[in-house]
């Protein structure tokens, strides 16, 4: 609490130098730290007031002493004295309620949270001590709840931080690291976010010597009438992300938009597929993309031969359960990751998190849930991704990033990096796209700057530039 408090009071002081500090302490522990925060505010020389519930937990009410030992003021909290004493103050800072939040909000803190974001409605800037209150820390949703312009988080990013309604209801995070005994930090890290230092790593380094069989063979299985574009989507995402040779392979008319990609047609894909020999096969398929109604008869055929393999749109399919294996990258969307769990959309994009670690364990390998941001959930744990942009929210961005993954798939990138670095590149070419082309952001904007991510990528891992 210490700790998280000081963190606190210097990040106040870093974000609103010099403005005089309202503070709302609750009845836990998120309340003491609003105390600290208040203590250390007043030894930076900042002027400090806080508003306070009777205090319940007992370092709360310790820090309520020590506030008062040295000279701070505390007056009892009400919506009315909030009214009152806010229009003297440069900041609010909400400490009503963290992590220990058990919704619904009962009716009187649901009264101060409705005159806390009446006061930002009048101008004040409003910073959340972990979480805005009225938040439940695990769950995308927000109802009744803090406006916050700052959030200092503590030791973690919660998943209300990271997804949906509620963390827009964030502003600005920041988190402040805390040294916690290891196992509460565990507990309080819920998934990680890999940096791109460390997704650069991951990504593979062409020898001088390659050659276009060596730089990974992919196949992408898909496409159907009226969905044909699907696979030339992904197909110019895997050759954009260095794939060596990319063959689409559909039983539907796809058109050759770009001559670089082969493209083969198949009276019978079924057959064709049951007809490869293990030597004819390539180093990754991926499958799905616009391939319509047979899509798990022909998922089954591939997965059969062991490969590297995403699936993703139409292979997407509950019946599949039990028949992936450890090298299956599955990335579905809330939509999909719906009809995979039976459960609604809603219920998905709430909790995210666990939404992916349940799809994991029923399809084995790697899930990619996808959205703003999209989470990877693998044997080793989950990562949420970093970055991207909404303009990324239109059709055919999914299919790009099926090419992508099953490109690093194709060079010998493990199931779980290929998962974590594929969908950084993406978001990283989905912002660097967003610069070049606005808001509507098309899925082949993204690709034609999957070269630049890559670069990106690269010099955040400190890696040469590939090529030799
Ligand atoms: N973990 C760590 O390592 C660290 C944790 N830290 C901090 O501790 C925070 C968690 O503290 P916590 O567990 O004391 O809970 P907290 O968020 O203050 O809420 C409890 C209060 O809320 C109230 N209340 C609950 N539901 C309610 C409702 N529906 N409607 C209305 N009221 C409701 C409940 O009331 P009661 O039920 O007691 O009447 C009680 O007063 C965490 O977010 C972080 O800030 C840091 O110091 C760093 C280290
Ligand atoms: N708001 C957003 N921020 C970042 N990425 C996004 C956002 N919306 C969508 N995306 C990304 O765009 C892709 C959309 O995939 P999907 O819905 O499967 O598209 P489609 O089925 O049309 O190909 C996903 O990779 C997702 O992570």
């Amino acid at each position: 609490m210490e700790e998280a408090g000081r963190a606190a009071a210097n990040e106040l002081r870093r974000a609103f130098p010099g403005q005089a500090t309202l503070l709302l302490a609750g009845g836990g522990a998120n309340g003491g730290d609003a105390f600290v925060a208040a203590r250390h505010l007043l030894s930076l020389g900042v002027g400090a007031t806080v508003l306070a519930l009777p205090a319940r937990h007992p370092l709360t009410r310790r820090n309520r002493a020590r506030w008062r030992a040295v000279g701070g003021q505390t007056f009892a909290l009400t919506p009315a004295a909030l009214a009152r004493r806010s229009r003297d103050a440069g900041v609010l800072v909400d400490g009503l309620l963290g992590t220990g939040f058990q919704p619904p909000l009962r009716p009187a803190l649901a009264e101060v949270v409705g005159a806390v974001n009446a006061a930002r409605a009048r101008g004040l800037a409003v910073v959340s001590l972990d979480l805005p209150s009225g938040l439940d820390a695990a769950l995308a949703e927000a109802g009744l709840s803090v406006q916050a312009n700052l959030t200092v988080t503590f030791s973690g990013l919660k998943p209300a931080l990271l997804f949906g309604p509620a963390a827009e209801r964030a502003g600005r995070v920041v988190l402040a690291p805390l040294r916690l005994p290891p196992e509460w930090a565990t507990a309080e890290a819920l998934a990680q976010r890999p940096l791109d230092a460390d997704l650069g790593a991951c990504l593979p380094v062409r020898a001088a010597g390659a050659h276009k069989g060596t730089a990974g063979r992919v196949w992408v299985v898909g496409g159907h009438p009226g969905t044909a574009g699907a696979p030339v989507l992904a197909g110019w995402g895997a050759l954009r992300t260095g794939a060596g040779l990319v063959t689409l392979h559909s039983g539907a008319e796809v058109p050759l938009l770009h001559p670089e990609l082969m493209v083969r047609r198949h009276s019978d894909l079924g057959a064709f597929l049951d007809g490869v020999s293990a030597n004819g096969r390539p180093d990754a398929v991926a499958l799905g993309m616009g391939l319509g109604p047979d899509a798990a008869d022909h998922a089954r055929r591939v997965l059969r031969w062991g490969l590297p393999t995403v699936l993703d749109a139409d292979a997407l399919q509950p019946e599949l359960a039990g028949s992936g294996h450890d090298r299956c990258v599955w990335t579905p969307h809330p939509g999909e990751a719906a009809r995979l769990l039976g459960h609604t959309a809603a219920e998905v994009t709430r909790d995210p998190l666990s939404a992916a670690r349940a799809l994991q364990a029923q399809l084995g390998g790697v899930v990619v849930l996808k959205g703003g941001p999209s989470v990877v959930a693998a044997p080793g744990g989950l990562s949420v991704s970093r970055g991207g942009h909404p303009g990324m929210a239109s059709a055919g961005m999914g299919d790009t990033l099926s090419g992508i993954l099953a490109a690093l798939l194709g060079q010998g990138v493990s199931p779980e990096d290929a998962a974590r670095s594929g969908v950084r590149l993406h978001a990283r070419a989905g912002e660097r796209a967003a610069r070049a082309f606005g808001y509507g952001l098309s899925a082949s904007d993204v690709a034609a700057e999957l070269g630049g991510a890559w670069h990106d990528l690269q010099a955040a891992a400190g890696a040469p530039g590939g090529g030799t």
